[in-house]
């Protein structure tokens, strides 16, 4: 299964299509829709939210509710394009008028991007580097997610720490035991109620001190089936496949599978996960992997954590280069999240989604609903007759 997008940031629309859909598999509008919402909240969003209310139009691949093997085409509406119709045409002359993006952000792919493509204009650049785009892949990854959900796999996040306001420590075990509802109560997407206040301050403060800030997320998904990726190629281990897909989300800077960082610290004792037999199920004991050996699942929960630098736009901007100029100036300041860790850590849920289920297509099949799930049903039924 794989998706592209495309679409600007202040353009008409966002478009996402996704190939490679087994048949047969039921996908609600409203689940696609509540989950473009997951990714619009949360403390410490900008201006624009307020102005986009994100909702999907599906305009190929899916017939009375159900997928019918052709390619999906996703569409996300950006309402603020009727305030740049002018700035952003497909066509035509560029207004007289016209601003040009000069003063490149630090942080962001401004002045990279800028010399990369040969443009005066940054604008060119922000259009397509903006995380305005991740709402076409959460709309994209809401197949992926119908697909697990249909085999019992519910993939959930939570915000870990804001700036250094943090959740106190928790074990991979206690990690898998949060409520998704609880979660999705809460403005900061957090679990704990002390910590969510904390959060909230800390970008307060921020906002008032013309700042930004980064923060932590963890993803866990539950009812994973054990042996999915593989040991033998390294592009294929599904650690390797999970790392590309929460590196491609912007502003991500940091992967934890299960205990991560912290493994590196102690005896090996103290890290790997005893095996158990219980009720002739292969499990085991702890979870510090995270859910992860050898590149492939251990049917334990999967448990990530990822880092996300702050917000690259600065009210109190940093130094840049105008580029007409050459001269030092104040970085450009536009309207801009102060903290989008919660709304990131809802796309990482999908961009998970997405490697998890392509490891369940290559398992088990991936033309058609039916006959993926008779193929798990058996090597269920295999891996139990090895626990007896
Ligand atoms: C959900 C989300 C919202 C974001 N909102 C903003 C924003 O409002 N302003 C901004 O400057 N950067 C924002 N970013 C971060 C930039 O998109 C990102 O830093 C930029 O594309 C550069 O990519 P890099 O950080 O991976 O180098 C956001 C990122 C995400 C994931
Ligand atoms: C639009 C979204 O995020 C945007 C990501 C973003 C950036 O530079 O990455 C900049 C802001 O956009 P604008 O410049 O229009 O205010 C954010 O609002 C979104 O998440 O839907």
């Amino acid at each position: 299964m794989e998706y592209i997008t495309a679409g600007e940031s202040h353009g008409p629309c966002l478009t996402a299509i996704v190939t490679g859909v087994p048949a047969g598999l039921p996908i609600s509008e409203e689940h696609i829709n509540s989950d473009l919402a997951r990714r619009q909240a949360g403390y410490g969003r900008g201006g624009r939210m307020a102005i986009e209310k994100d909702t999907v139009r599906v305009t190929s691949g899916i017939r009375f509710g159900r997928t019918i093997g052709s390619p999906i085409a996703l569409e996300v509406a950006n309402r603020d394009w009727e305030n740049w119709t002018d700035r952003m045409a497909a066509f035509g002359e560029a207004p007289r008028d016209l601003v040009r993006e000069v003063t490149p952000r630090p942080g962001h792919a401004d002045l990279v991007g800028a010399l990369r493509t040969n443009t005066d204009d940054c604008r060119n650049i922000l259009e397509r580097a903006s995380a305005r785009e991740t709402a076409a892949r959460v709309a994209a990854a809401g197949v992926a997610r119908e697909f697990l959900a249909a085999l019992g796999v519910e993939v959930m996040s939570y915000v870990v720490s804001v700036g250094d306001a943090a959740m106190p420590e928790e074990t991979m075990a206690d990690a898998a035991e949060h409520k998704p509802l609880d979660i999705e109560l809460s403005e900061m997407r957090c679990p704990d109620a002390k910590a969510t206040i904390a959060m909230k301050k800390a970008i307060d403060r921020a906002k008032s001190d013309g700042e930004s800030l980064g923060g932590t997320f963890r993803i866990v998904v539950c009812g994973l089936a054990p042996g999915l990726g593989t040991y033998a190629t390294g592009a294929d281990r599904l650690t390797s496949r999970l790392g590309a897909a929460l590196f491609s989300i912007p502003a991500i800077k940091g992967v934890e599978f299960g205990l991560g960082f912290q493994a590196a610290a102690r005896p090996g004792s103290l890290v790997h996960d005893p095996i158990v037999l219980a009720d002739g199920e292969f499990r085991r004991a702890s979870n510090n992997a995270g859910g992860l050996e050898g590149g492939m699942t251990t049917g334990m929960p999967l448990v990530i954590t990822a880092a996300m630098k702050p917000i690259p736009t600065l009210m109190t901007p940093l130094e840049t280069v105008n580029l007409d100029t050459l001269c030092v100036e104040e970085a450009s300041k536009e309207r801009s999240d102060v903290c989008a860790v919660p709304a990131a850590a809802v796309v990482a849920e999908g961009e998970v989604a997405f490697a998890l289920a392509n490891a369940y297509l290559e398992a088990f099949g991936d033309t058609c609903m039916a006959d993926i799930k008779a193929n798990i049903k058996a090597y269920k039924a295999r891996l139990r007759t090895m626990g007896r």
